[in-house]
């Protein structure tokens, strides 16, 4: 389904953002890959032509800086003359800690891991619009659930929920037929998460990222509105009260006069 299709894949240089690369190379995607370390995207971008890709691209960059998040998607629309699917998948390096007052370190995080996200999703939307695309938001468990130790992450991953289920549920009745697809995953065996949580976290066998990849590339590409990965955090997330309500709130919403008055930008 993703052979010739146009994707940008954020975090791609290391961890689960770069078997998603691969995977999607495999099947012969256009990509282009971005993150900081310039060196890891240029051999991430080798081993995705090696496996098929139909080009790939990299960017290089930090999301702490939103000028860049937003160039980032126009440079690759430029370079692939268009785009089907923006996957977003960076988050800044986790140190697992009590809050200590730190306020500019949790705006940081949430430059990176949230403020990032929702300016290259307003820089897409256009093009997405023209290809019926899709954006893939990746989410964790901790953005469902409370733990401690990760508050600035937690935050970030919280308020991911909220903007793109919203956003959900605005493209839906403005018949804007962008899907978007929110990942929920649980421990994955990524270097990083293994390194920052050991001696902290015991006990739990991490899902191998190879699969999680795949499962999150076929949640895109399917249109899902949420994935969850493994399938055992499911029941985590089950909240039948939360659904109804969601629809007896809609139900309230005058429809015709909000779209009347408005145009989805
Ligand atoms: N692994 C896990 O257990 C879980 C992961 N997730 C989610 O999955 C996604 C991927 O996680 P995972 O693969 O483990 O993460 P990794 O730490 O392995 O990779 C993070 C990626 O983000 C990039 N990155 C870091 N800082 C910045 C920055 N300032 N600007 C741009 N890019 C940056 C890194 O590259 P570079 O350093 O080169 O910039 C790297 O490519 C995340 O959204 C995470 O929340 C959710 C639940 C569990
Ligand atoms: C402990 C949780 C798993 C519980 C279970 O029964 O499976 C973990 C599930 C998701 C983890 C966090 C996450 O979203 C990814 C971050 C990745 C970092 O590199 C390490 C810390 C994380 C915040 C990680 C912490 C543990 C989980 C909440």
């Amino acid at each position: 389904m993703l052979q010739g299709k146009r994707v940008i894949v954020t975090g791609a240089s290391t961890g689960i953002g770069e078997q998603i690369a691969y995977h999607l190379a495999r099947m012969g995607a256009h990509l282009v890959v971005t993150a900081r370390t310039e060196a890891k995207l240029k051999k991430v971008i080798s081993e995705c032509l090696k496996l098929g890709a139909a080009s790939a691209h990299f960017i290089p960059g930090t999301m702490e800086d939103l000028v860049f998040a937003e160039q980032v998607v126009t440079k690759a629309g430029k370079l692939m003359g268009g785009l089907d699917m923006l996957i977003l998948n960076h988050i800044a390096p986790v140190n697992l800690r009590f809050f200590n007052g730190d306020v500019a370190s949790i705006r940081k995080v949430m430059d990176i891991n949230f403020f990032s996200y929702i300016t290259m999703t307003s820089a897409a939307l256009p093009m997405l619009k023209v290809t019926n695309g899709s954006i893939v938001v990746v989410s964790s468990i901790a953005g469902k659930l409370i733990t401690p130790l990760i508050a600035d992450y937690s935050a970030a991953k919280f308020a991911l929920d909220g903007f793109y289920s919203s956003l959900q549920k605005e493209l839906q009745l403005m018949n804007v037929n962008i899907s978007i697809t929110l990942c929920i995953l649980g421990f994955i065996n990524t270097d990083s998460a293994v390194k920052s949580l050991s001696g902290i976290v015991e006990n739990i066998t991490p899902s191998p990222k190879e699969e999680c990849a795949v499962e999150i590339i076929k949640g895109g590409a399917l249109r899902q509105k949420v994935i969850a990965y493994p399938s055992s955090i499911y029941i985590s997330m089950w909240n039948p009260i939360r659904t109804i309500q969601e629809y007896f709130i809609l139900l309230t919403y005058n429809i015709d006069n909000i779209t009347r008055n408005q145009q989805f930008s």
